[in-house]
């Protein structure tokens, strides 16, 4: 058996009149983030993690935010279209962490959600997934509410 780490970092700023989706999951706000598809920061990082792992690039890579055919994409299909390119190289996930940094809103509620959400996008048990909140102490530009920024780190297995 081999292992493999990877690690994702995406940041997003917020934006007027859209929806606020994280982990798949629509969060009730007053703005939502801006991006080329639906802008869901915890995916993008949690994509970047899975395909950094198996070393094959990025999510720009592969889905180009200047291809109008990811315009308004939805991150859940992002996510299970690289984690079908991760399996068909061998590996399996082990287990998922992310940290979401973002002053407002609060997550605690939702985190159960969000992380079944990943768990069943990723036919993985939800004890695998972790998804954690932090403020930034009210410091830099997650500090100042401009947008949301998200760690993720994942461990894949193969053989
Ligand atoms: N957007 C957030 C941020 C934080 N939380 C929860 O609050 C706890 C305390 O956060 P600090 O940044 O003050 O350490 C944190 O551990 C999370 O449980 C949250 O739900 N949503
Ligand atoms: C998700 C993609 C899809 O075009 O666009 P964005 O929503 O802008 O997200 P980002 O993390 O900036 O870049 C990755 C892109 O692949």
């Amino acid at each position: 058996m081999s292992f493999r780490v990877g690690l994702g970092y995406d940041v997003h700023p917020f934006e007027e009149n859209r929806k606020l989706i994280l982990g798949g999951i629509e969060i009730p706000f007053e703005k939502g983030l801006k991006g080329h598809s639906d802008a869901d920061v915890l995916l993008h990082a949690i994509t970047d993690a899975i395909l950094g792992a198996a070393s094959l690039g990025d999510i720009g890579r592969h889905f180009p935010d200047t291809d109008p055919a990811f315009k308004n994409a939805d991150s859940t299909q992002l996510l299970k279209d690289s984690y079908k390119l991760v399996q068909e190289k061998g590996f399996s996930i082990t287990n998922i962490d992310s940290t979401v940094v973002a002053e407002k809103p609060k997550l605690s509620k939702f985190i159960p959600k969000i992380q079944s959400h990943i768990g069943e996008t990723l036919n993985c048990d939800v004890e695998q997934i972790s998804v954690k909140a932090t403020t930034n102490e009210k410091m830099g530009f997650v500090g100042r509410e401009e947008g949301i920024a998200v760690h993720a780190v994942v461990l894949l297995k193969r053989g």
